[in-house]
């Protein structure tokens, strides 16, 4: 398999604190990758690293090849921070053209992305006007937009209910399908048994890069947030391969 994104040994300060120590991880095309630990852990950190607004101490963050936010990734690499980031006083509509103009797409991306979050009937409405759930999905169209071949997702189920929750996880999972690489970070430890690869993070080091199954098998337990607890605690099984 592909890696879209290799982070080698990477070391990132904030302050005088050393927030990612040493992470060393590939993440790969055509699939999903959960990022999960602890609030405060290194998630939002890690991720803004990868999309190159992040200073790095050490080590070295290749995306798609090529160095993170070097500039010809711009169009390549899609990103959704926690907070939404769409203009209240524009339409879903506008909001998304607007982004699809930056990145020099047609209206033809534009109605393909409303239609993709399920927003295509509400396309008219005001952007302040929406739900949290709703604004989030204008966000993604903002993001999706450019067809990104790598989407960086910071929290983006936070706030949602569940039928929400499960589509959107059931869109990631067709954008995972048609060959994207999803890096999504989450506090819902439920929602890692949807991803192929899991990347746990405490206090800024991986504590383990591996499958859900793995992370079941490893922990003897299928509950991820006691598998998670388990781990943390070391009281898993340590026949499973340790975090690259
Ligand atoms: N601007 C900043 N200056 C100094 N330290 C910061 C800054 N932003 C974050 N930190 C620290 O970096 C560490 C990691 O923060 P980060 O936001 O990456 O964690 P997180 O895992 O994404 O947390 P959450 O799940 O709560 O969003 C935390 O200890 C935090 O206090």
């Amino acid at each position: 398999m592909t890696a879209a994104i290799e982070l080698l040994d990477l070391v990132v300060t904030r302050g005088n604190k050393t927030v990612l120590a040493g992470v060393t991880a590939e993440i790969t095309a055509g699939s999903i990758t959960g990022l999960l630990g602890p609030s405060g852990s290194g998630k939002t950190t890690l991720m803004r690293a990868v999309i190159g607004v992040q200073k790095i101490r050490s080590g070295r963050i290749l995306v798609l090849g090529q160095s993170a936010g070097s500039p010809p990734l711009r169009h390549r690499v899609g990103y959704v921070s926690q907070a939404p980031s769409v203009y209240g006083d524009l339409s879903i509509r506008s909001n998304v053209e607007f982004f699809a103009a930056i990145y020099g797409c047609g209206k033809s991306a534009v109605d393909d992305v409303l239609n993709t979050v399920g927003l295509q009937d509400y396309a008219a409405r005001r952007t302040s006007l929406l739900s949290e759930g709703q604004r989030s999905r204008v966000s993604l169209a903002c993001a999706l937009v450019a067809q990104p071949e790598v989407l960086i997702l910071d929290e983006p189920t936070v706030g949602l209910d569940p039928l929400l929750r499960l589509e959107l996880w059931n869109e990631f999972e067709r954008l995972a399908a048609d060959g994207m690489a999803l890096l999504v970070s989450s506090h819902v430890m439920d929602e890692a048994k949807r991803c192929q690869s899991l990347l746990l993070l405490r206090d800024g080091a991986l504590l383990a890069n591996l499958s859900p199954e793995e992370l079941a098998d490893r922990t003897g337990t299928v509950d991820m947030d006691e598998a998670f607890l388990r781990l943390v605690s070391g009281s898993g099984r340590s026949d499973q391969r340790e975090a690259r």
